[in-house]
């Protein structure tokens, strides 16, 4: 049977991700596999439901990283873990890289009990119980704080975190190239800043220097 594939998506908000996640699932289909595209925080309908809190409601960081493992908890026991045993893709927007980062360097949360939390919460799903649950690959938007900012004032409404000062976010990105030294094999840096086709096609390149997708699809999905 195909082996199941998780692959989460990164980046401090306004790096660009959610315009790539739906072209990569794409990408996958095209290849005969079966997608489940998922996010956090969210995921599933309790999960969605501490979503809602962690972005609005004001909490000190300790509640927000309780909250984020709490939605992670149900969100890999009832879709990620069922999913990757039926030997699908999983694509998630955002997983536990961000909690490292939002809540560990950006709030100056302790990373030891976010370390402990991660091995509480992501083991005892797997065949195997000792199992850590991780993605195999995590595909990192990586932008300076400045060009974010500056692509999300043109977007949306600002939430909880957005709404945060740029020196905020430099921690949040420092955060994540921190994961990214510590994990050098699971992540794959995408230099964000550029265009989006340019974006698109480090992507696919990723995947294809993995050999998780053909050379000739490799090209194939460049575009929006
Ligand atoms: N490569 C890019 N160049 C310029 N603008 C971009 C690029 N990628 C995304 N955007 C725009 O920046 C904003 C944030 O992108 P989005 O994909 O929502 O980011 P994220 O999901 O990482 O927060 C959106 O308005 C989007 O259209
Ligand atoms: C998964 C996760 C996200 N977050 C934050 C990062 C983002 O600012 C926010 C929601 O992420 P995201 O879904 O990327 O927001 P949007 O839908 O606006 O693109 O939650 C944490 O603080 N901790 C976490 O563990």
């Amino acid at each position: 049977m195909t082996q199941g594939l998780f692959i989460s998506f990164e980046g401090i908000d306004g790096a660009g991700k959610s315009s790539h996640i739906a072209a990569l699932a794409q990408a996958f289909r095209d290849t005969g596999r079966v997608v489940t595209l998922t996010r956090e925080p969210g995921g599933t309908p309790l999960a969605e439901k501490l979503r809602e809190m962690l972005l609005h409601d004001g909490m000190d960081a300790l509640t927000e990283a309780l909250l984020a493992f709490a939605g992670r908890r149900d969100h890999l026991r009832c879709v990620i873990e069922p999913a990757l045993a039926r030997g699908e893709v999983v694509l998630c927007d955002r997983f536990t890289d961000a909690t490292f980062a939002y809540q560990g360097a950006g709030r100056g949360f302790d990373r030891q009990v976010l370390s402990y939390l991660e091995q509480l919460v992501q083991t005892g799903l797997a065949e195997d119980p000792q199992r850590l649950r991780n993605p195999d690959v995590t595909i990192w938007f990586d932008v300076p704080p400045r060009v974010a900012a500056q692509r999300l004032a043109a977007a949306r409404t600002p939430d909880r975190f957005e709404a945060q000062p740029e020196a905020f976010f430099e921690r949040v990105a420092q955060g994540y190239a921190d994961r990214a030294v510590a994990d050098p094999e699971r992540f794959a840096r995408i230099d964000s800043s550029r265009d989006r086709e340019a974006v698109a096609a480090q992507v696919m390149e990723a995947m294809r220097t993995r050999g998780l997708l053909g050379a000739d699809l490799a090209g194939a999905h460049t575009h929006e």
